[in-house]
């Protein structure tokens, strides 16, 4: 447009676009409404990909998941107040799981909202987000929309990664400003992730803890994983000759079945260890903190590699900080570990003598045949099917299909698997699985407890409508963590953890098009699995699992809270 000089003019929508490609920013997850449906309708004219969600958590956990594969914030816009505030859960999980995202919400009017004189989804969006996320702006002239942009990406990715929430006022959309002005005020970031390089001390500090240990353990986080440090990380290991455990998202760092793997040992290494390199891992309730009877009853000296500094002593006392990226950090160390002993022949044997039991009894376990089929056969096919399917992304949530699935389902490549994480969130199913899917284009197994799917379940209808390579499996028990409770009072209703007996999760999908699967047996599976995972089509499978078969709360039952009084 022009203004009445004949200058040409442009405006807020087409700032926000220009700043999101001057980023290679190229794909938004979304829902659109006032005051942005106009702004995606040009995101998509413009050539970036708008990808239409049912619930704004789901898009948000999209946009979280690319962040976390691609190392640029993954864009997630929302309508005001209720908009924001359903993607702001997705926000808070980021941030929580360290991804890089960026919640750009349409806000209402400043000068309504801040004497609450009640204007269409009126909400202090910039003051609700603060809590929850790494940083929060709010942009109000246009000529700030690249400045704005940059502050926003540059705080999502740099240092450690997390969630930032961008607060678009509507009138901004609207403004206008000279055309050459506006093109001067948009910029692409420069290094927006520095090398954060450690100390040479703190290198030899921590290269002589190693060179003291007789029980070394290294412990790789979803961090070391997001750094894309790979091929460091591989070498410090193999070169260390260190026995190593991944957390959950870490796995396929090395392949799960690398002969320094010390996963089928982890209880043992995790007690018997005297000292331990905790690469980009927190010691949290993951870790049982760092102490209790899983750390054993021997003093550990352990090394932090880690990018957020205050992150050391966070649980128990750090004799090792080493602050940097993970990249820089690990390549020092390299430099230095020729002269770290390998670990004693004793150590490893008693490893191996560990993992070898572990190893023969989940055989034992997962070759036995159930009628009706339980977690252990469901997740043997799952396995076989992904070590023929190595490339394939597996999103994995719920209670026992999680813990069961992280420690029978091996992984073959780095940020091949996304899961509930620190904080141990359901519904982040179908989120997850479109972010990974349109990030790499690659077929991508959501493997979900049943009640865990229910919280995305609507999102099928994207899958579908995008027509992505996604198979939903539903470990259908008929309940969270099982199907069998009652209610005890013999009423109507059921108990507060059964759901609908036998329900069709199957027949979900076919609404929309999609494939839907209906198997009880592991061959079934494997059949349905293999044929789905090839067609590379939106398919859910409906894995009927013994209903007897679960546990409250899987692995985390000792956390639900008991009370001293005796049971009446
Ligand atoms: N590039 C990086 N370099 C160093 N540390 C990083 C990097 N990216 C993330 N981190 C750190 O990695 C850690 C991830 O820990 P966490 O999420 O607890 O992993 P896990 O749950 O797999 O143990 C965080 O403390 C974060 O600061
Ligand atoms: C947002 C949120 N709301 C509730 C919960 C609490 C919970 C933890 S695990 C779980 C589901 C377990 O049942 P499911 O059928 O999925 O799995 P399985 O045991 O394999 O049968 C719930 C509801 C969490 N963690 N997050």
């Amino acid at each position: 447009t022009t203004d009445n000089q004949n200058t040409q003019l442009t405006d807020g929508f087409h700032l926000v676009i220009d700043a999101l490609k001057a980023n290679d920013l190229d794909t938004i997850f979304g829902l659109v409404g006032i005051p942005i449906t106009d702004l995606c309708r040009l995101a998509q004219a413009e050539g970036l990909r708008f990808i239409g969600f049912r619930h704004e958590q789901h898009a948000g956990n999209a946009a979280a998941i690319a962040g976390y594969m691609t190392q640029k914030p993954g864009i997630c816009m929302t309508v005001s107040a209720p908009g924001f505030l359903n993607g702001l859960t997705a926000l808070a999980n980021a941030t929580v799981n360290c991804f890089p995202m960026i919640l750009i919400s349409g806000s209402s009017e400043r000068e309504i909202v801040d004497l609450q004189q009640g204007d269409y989804e009126e909400m202090d969006q910039l003051n609700a987000a603060k809590p929850y996320c790494k940083a929060a702006y709010r942009i109000n002239h246009i000529e700030d929309i690249g400045i704005g942009f940059a502050r926003a990406i540059r705080a999502a990715v740099s240092g450690r990664p997390g969630g930032v929430y961008l607060d678009l006022p509507a009138q901004l959309l609207a403004q206008t400003m000279p055309a050459d002005e506006a093109k001067k005020s948009i910029f692409k970031v420069i290094d927006p992730v520095p090398r954060q390089i450690p100390a040479a001390d703190a290198v030899a500090r921590a290269l002589d803890v190693l060179k003291g240990a007789k029980r070394p353990l290294i412990l790789l986080g979803k961090g070391a994983a997001y750094a894309q440090a790979d091929k460091e990380i591989r070498d410090l290991i193999e070169k260390s000759g260190i026995p190593y455990l991944p957390m959950s998202m870490a796995k396929g760092l090395l392949p799960d079945n690398h002969p320094q793997s010390a996963s089928a040992a982890r209880s043992f290494v995790l007690a018997e260890a005297d000292a331990v390199m905790l690469v980009g891992a927190r010691l949290n309730w993951l870790l049982a903190h760092g102490k209790g009877k899983t750390w054993g009853k021997d003093p550990k000296k352990f090394i932090q590699i880690d990018i957020q500094a205050n992150e050391v002593d966070s649980n128990v006392q750090i004799a090792a900080p080493l602050i940097g990226d993970i990249g820089s950090c690990v390549s020092e160390l390299l430099k230095g570990i020729s002269a770290v002993p390998k670990p004693s022949a004793e150590w490893i044997a008693a490893i191996t003598d560990k993992k070898d039991k572990n190893t023969a009894k989940m055989a034992e376990t997962l070759a036995k045949e159930a009628n009706p089929m339980n977690f252990h056969g469901a997740l043997r096919v799952i396995r076989d099917v992904i070590k023929k399917n190595p490339d394939v992304n597996l999103v994995n949530e719920g209670a026992n299909t999680l813990d069961y699935c992280r420690a029978i389902v091996d992984m073959y490549k780095p940020r091949k698997r996304f899961d509930s994480g620190t904080w141990g969130i359901m519904g982040i199913g179908m989120g997850y699985a479109i972010g990974a899917a349109v990030t790499s284009g690659l077929p991508t197994v959501a493997v979900e407890g049943d009640s865990a799917f229910g919280f995305s379940g609507m999102e099928l209808e994207t899958v579908c409508r995008y027509n992505l390579p996604i198979t939903t499996v539903v470990f259908n028990n008929n309940g969270v963590y099982r199907g069998t409770d009652v209610n005890p009072t013999g009423g109507a209703d059921v108990a507060p953890t059964v759901f609908v007996k036998d329900a069709r999760y199957d027949k979900m999908i076919e609404a929309f098009g999609g494939v839907g699967y209906y198997v009880t047996t592991p061959a079934e599976l494997e059949a349905a699995l293999t044929e789905a995972i090839a067609a590379g089509k939106p398919a859910l499978i409906n894995a009927v699992i013994d209903e007897t078969a679960g546990t409250e709360s899987g692995r985390l039952t000792n956390l639900n809270p008991s009370t001293a009084a005796a049971k009446k």
